[in-house]
């Protein structure tokens, strides 16, 4: 059968007028449907056959670009067109759509940065916000958005929701008591496989043994691995290797082993979801971007170690921690899902029953409430609806410290004045898909003029791996003396090299820089990166990302740059040499001109050397005391032995101390200018006069409501200190709502 004629067999169909009548009823609809039963897929199928696409788009949002992609080329499939025509993708970076086009499948950034231009989204007529258990930070921030415009919109406008786990309950109360389709059923079964002892330490070896023994005693049918990110994927494809190696000859031949992350190049990606050789079988090792949406055709076996690396923000400190962490029953169930999309599979869980039942939490934390809040609230503030990013309706809030520790960064980077209001620069940054702080960066640099070293700093940093083997910079140079030879030392020749770009004694963005410009030079050769101990793939993202984004500054224009920084993004893009112009401006004698354009943009993460002490102190509100980190590339010391007074960090992190990631000294002359601004900065101004907490009280006590009630129907953007009005706004909004409940 081809695609077109099975997906009318997927469990969703028999349901499809049921649905087509709810959306129609109702301006907010969730849908709750088994994994695999063709919510991503079929959903928006539906809808376009009932005519829903008649008056606008119907976009269906993804957490990730890996799921816009592949499932945009599914549909087109079933759909009977090519991607591009009726059905395509938008995704950062990359667009098929065409005039033609009906139904977009885009990320949920991509839909939010939509809005600045749009933020009626009057292209669109049906919103699907799917996977919406996955609680990433901008389908949170797009719940509350699209929200009010459902409401708001003149032009007709549908909402709907879809997962295959959700607290339907908590969003149907959130979204006006919408109502909530629950869809039974699935195609095909999961044999769920529970392991006898948990795999704490040793998961990764687990898995690789689970996935062998699955490849040499049951029958046919792909396999996919979850880990947690690249260097533990690296790590178990050689494993493998090694253990294939000593099986007898030839057992493991029809074994295909593809790795799949994140921080890898697209084409690598794609290779993934392309058919395999004929007899073989897959075995792909991911992340957890294989965990939602996607159909990995041919997938029969999952193995799950039950493991995510999770990042956590602490506002306080602006201390970043990346661990390893149980994933949530949610994120178990999504996982399991993955097999069984095109007959019966099994998923083998590298743990127990009784740790899947007490230990696990049910849900994951939604990522708005353990992330730098920096770039929502800058998106927030660019939207035209001046919203008051502290009295926001979100559906979890992210408390109001780090929604001021934001405003704080945000004011610190020029995107925000005095008042909080967005600037010229703030809009110019809101453009760009990119953290502010690069953002920042990439804009002072155009002005600058040395864009072309600060888009390879930006795109270097991109990369998750630069090194190969776990190694820095400095572990590479001691390498010489490694007389095991166990981590492959370098050539003479190559010490050398890498011993001179460090001698500038700059730092890691410097060295990156430097890194990158050798690399150019050899002609892009991989056995230049291998020589120098650099990771070949991550060289070819940051170089694909520096494309990229040079491609979207060309784009962006003379909105976000001056003129001639717009031709040298130009250049850039095509992917030929440097224009003449861009060799010239670039300095070969010092590199000033990009570390000023870098503080200006990294103002908000300084930090200051402690008097005669080589430890620094962070120049934010809780000043936190931390070291550089033992892989940061050379920094020239002073005669005294002393480091430099100021630099500026990519991260501060807390492993077993807590240290300043990736660093670039400044000189203190000019970290002077910037220093004024870091002090008494007046946060009850940026935020409007009033915090959340305030504007709570004061709406409780005006509606007699409990404080948590008079946070949630403060509206959007107005509670303002002296605006009495908005608060009984506040309370008229209850108590209407409250005596609707009643009847
Ligand atoms: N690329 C593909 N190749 C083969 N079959 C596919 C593909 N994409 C989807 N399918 C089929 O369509 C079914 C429905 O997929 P869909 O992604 O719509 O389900 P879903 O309900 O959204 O699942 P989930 O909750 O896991 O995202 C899959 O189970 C599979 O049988």
């Amino acid at each position: 059968m081809t695609a077109r004629e099975l997906h009318k067999q997927l469990p969703i169909w028999p349901y499809k007028q049921r649905i087509i009548d709810t959306v129609t009823g109702n301006r907010i609809t969730v849908i709750i449907g088994e994994t695999g039963s063709g919510k991503t897929t079929q959903i928006a199928q539906m809808l376009y056959e009932a005519g829903f696409a008649s008056e606008g788009l119907i976009g269906v949002t993804q957490p990730r670009r890996v799921a816009a992609l592949t499932v945009a080329r599914r549909v087109a499939e079933e759909m009977n067109c090519e991607v591009g025509q009726e059905v395509g993708y938008r995704v950062r970076f990359e667009e098929r759509t065409s005039r033609r086009t009906r139904i977009v499948y885009l990320t949920d950034g991509t839909l939010l940065r939509e809005m600045l231009d749009d933020p009626e989204l009057s292209a669109y007529s049906v919103i699907v916000l799917d996977e919406a258990h996955e609680r990433s930070l901008n389908t949170d921030v797009l719940f509350g958005i699209l929200k009010n415009l459902v409401k708001a919109r003149k032009k007709p406008f549908k909402l709907i929701l879809t997962s295959a786990t959700l607290d339907s309950a908590k969003f149907s109360s959130y979204f006006d008591d919408c109502p909530v389709l629950n869809i039974p059923g699935r195609q095909y079964n999961v044999q769920i496989v529970h392991s006898e002892d948990n795999h704490e330490n040793d998961y990764v070896a687990a898995a690789v043994d689970t996935a062998l023994d699955i490849h040499l005693h049951q029958p046919p049918g792909d396999i996919l691995v979850f880990l947690t990110g690249q260097a533990e994927i690296d790590k178990a494809v050689k494993q493998l290797g090694e253990a294939i190696a000593e099986l007898p000859e030839g057992s493991c031949s029809d074994l295909l082993i593809l790795p799949l992350y994140a921080a890898m190049p697209l084409e690598l990606q794609a290779r993934v979801f392309a058919p395999p050789p004929e007899g073989c079988r897959r075995l792909i090792v991911a992340t957890n971007i294989a965990e939602t949406s996607i159909t990995v055709d041919g997938v029969v076996y999952v193995v799950d170690p039950g493991k995510v690396k999770q990042k956590t923000y602490t506002p306080a400190t602006g201390m970043e921690s990346l661990q390893v962490v149980p994933i949530s029953r949610v994120q178990a169930t999504q996982r399991a899902g993955r097999a069984g999309r095109v007959c019966d599979g099994k998923c083998y869980r590298l743990y127990t029953t009784g740790f899947f039942e007490n230990e696990m939490s049910e849900a994951t934390v939604p990522e708005i409430q353990r992330t730098n809040m920096l770039t929502a609230v800058l998106y927030l503030k660019g939207l035209p609806l001046d919203i008051d990013v502290l009295a926001f309706d979100y559906l979890d809030s992210p408390g109001s410290e780090a929604l001021e520790d934001a405003l704080r960064q945000l004011f610190i980077l020029d995107a925000l004045d005095r008042d909080g209001h967005i600037s010229d620069l703030g809009k110019r940054m809101a453009a760009l898909p990119l953290e502010p702080s690069l953002a920042r960066s990439l804009v002072a640099a155009a002005d600058h003029v040395c864009l072309p070293d600060a888009l390879t700093v930006a795109a270097m940093l991109s990369a998750e791996t630069i090194f190969s083997g776990n190694r820095g910079p400095v572990q590479l140079l001691r390498n010489e003396t490694d007389a095991r030879g166990k981590m492959g030392a370098l050539s003479e020749q190559a010490r050398a090299t890498l011993a001179e770009m460090m001698a500038e004694g700059l730092g890691d963005h410097i060295l990156m820089l430097r890194l990158f410009q050798g690399w150019e030079r050899s002609g892009f050769s991989p056995k230049w990166c291998k020589d120098l101990g650099l990771d070949v793939r991550g060289m070819h993202f940051a170089r694909e990302v520096r494309k990229q984004l040079a491609d979207l500054l060309a784009h962006a224009g003379p909105k976000v740059l001056p003129e001639e920084s717009v031709a040298c993004a130009k250049t850039i893009a095509s992917g030929t040499k440097d224009s003449r112009e861009a060799k010239r401006k670039r300095p070969s004698a010092g590199v000033d001109d990009l570390r000023r354009a870098l503080l200006v943009g990294f103002a908000n993460r300084l930090a200051r050397r402690m008097p005669r002490h080589n430890g620094y102190k962070t120049l934010n509100e809780r000043a936190t005391l931390a070291q550089l980190h033992p892989a940061t590339a050379r920094i020239a010391a002073d005669e005294d032995g002393l480091m430099p007074e100021f630099v500026i960090y990519y991260a501060l992190v807390a492993t077993a101390k807590v240290f300043l990631n990736k660093v670039c000294p400044m000189e203190s002359e000019w970290v002077e200018d910037v220093l004024p601004k870091l002090r008494n900065i007046d946060v009850e101004r940026l935020s409007g006069g009033v915090t959340t907490r305030k504007a709570a009280k004061r709406a409780a006590i005006a509606g007699q409501v409990t404080e948590t009630a008079a946070a949630r129907d403060l509206p959007a953007g107005v509670p303002r200190k002296n605006d009495p009005a908005a608060v009984d706004a506040a309370r008229q909004r209850y108590l209407a709502r409250k005596s609707e409940k009643k009847k």
